[in-house]
């Protein structure tokens, strides 16, 4: 409801009036492991359906939930400009935590935990991320929205839950006992912090409205992040992370730097593959753009593969069908 709110909002100040259109998605209601929900598109399908019914017009996505695989009904016509892309933890809200000596550093929160400690998330990102620093925390699996995970926190289950910044931001819950992580110790999934919005491919009046949202920066690295991840087939479930952030070179008008930074981890975190990349990309032509960004993600999962990502992603797959 936020992310539609936001978008209808930015839509407002260019003078486009909007109606919004509140939907439940499987991904809210299906209450099992995500895992072993099976499916992919569990928070995106439902509002992809209200577009094919003309229901609405325009659907809002969280683009880190919106499968990779193209689909010719929609257009994604905008990533408007993305939030932090980080990830935290959330601790109980009787925890006092010291208070933070420079805001400028994201210092380490994992010194926060004790041996063993009992961490709730239900991502294999995550997961392979802080078991491959801290092979003793016990790590297991939380669903539902956020109130439901505080409350399973706050009951005592876990002393802390891992939780992205973008959510904790858009819920304005930033006085929750909080901490990030330093993107050397959790990179983001593909598409994290940004919205994707999409339209019928067909509805040109939708599109112009909505492609004035794009922000040419934030679709070229989640551009390259998202090629990453369809390229390694590594679906939503693979502990796949990645980061793009794109920087202006100052030597042309519109010319900019891309930089990719990517990990593909096994299951259990003791094995990671890491990969940098960067390329010169034009901020004019979005054509141009979208394929110097396409080709920057495909360079990365290459040469992850040589390294033996597959390998990697399959160990997760084979431990999933058990
Ligand atoms: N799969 C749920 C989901 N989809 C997007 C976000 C956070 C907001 C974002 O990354 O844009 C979350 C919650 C979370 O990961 O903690």
């Amino acid at each position: 409801m936020w992310q539609a709110e936001h978008v209808a909002e930015s839509l407002k100040k260019l003078g486009i009036s909007t109606d919004i259109v509140p939907l439940v998605s499987k991904g809210d209601t299906d209450m099992r492991p995500i895992d072993a929900t099976r499916q992919v598109g569990l928070f995106t399908k439902r509002i992809q359906q209200a577009l094919v019914d003309g229901e609405a017009d325009v659907a809002v996505h969280s683009l880190k939930d919106l499968p990779t695989e193209p689909d010719d009904r929609f257009l994604l016509a905008a990533v408007p400009p993305r939030e932090s892309v980080l990830d935290g933890l959330v601790f109980p809200d009787d925890r006092s935590l010291p208070e933070n000596t420079d805001s400028e550093i994201i210092e380490s929160p994992l010194p926060l935990l004790p041996q063993g400690a009992r961490i709730g998330t239900g991502s294999t990102r995550r997961l392979a991320q802080l078991m491959h620093l801290r092979p003793d925390l016990q790590i297991s699996p939380i669903r539902g929205n956020v109130q439901t995970r505080l409350a399973k926190l706050n009951a005592g289950e876990f002393d802390a839950i891992v939780l992205a910044h973008a959510g904790i931001l858009r819920l304005e819950m930033t006085k929750l006992p909080f901490r990030l992580f330093p993107l050397t110790e959790m990179l983001p999934a593909p598409g994290q912090g940004a919205l994707g919005i999409e339209v019928r491919s067909e509805d040109a009046v939708a599109r112009d409205a909505i492609s004035r949202l794009n922000h040419a920066p934030a679709r070229a690295a989640t551009t390259a992040e998202r090629t990453v991840l369809s390229e390694l087939h590594g679906g939503c479930l693979a502990p796949i992370a990645c980061h793009a952030t794109v920087q202006s070179t100052g030597t042309a008008e519109r010319t900019a730097s891309l930089r990719l930074e990517a990990v593909v981890m096994s299951a259990d975190g003791s094995q990671r593959i890491h990969e940098v990349a960067t390329s010169d990309i034009e901020l004019i032509d979005s054509d141009l753009e979208t394929a110097a960004a396409r080709q920057l993600g495909t360079d990365v999962a290459r040469s992850m593969r040589q390294q033996g990502a597959d390998e990697l992603i399959r160990t997760v797959r084979d431990n999933h069908s058990n």
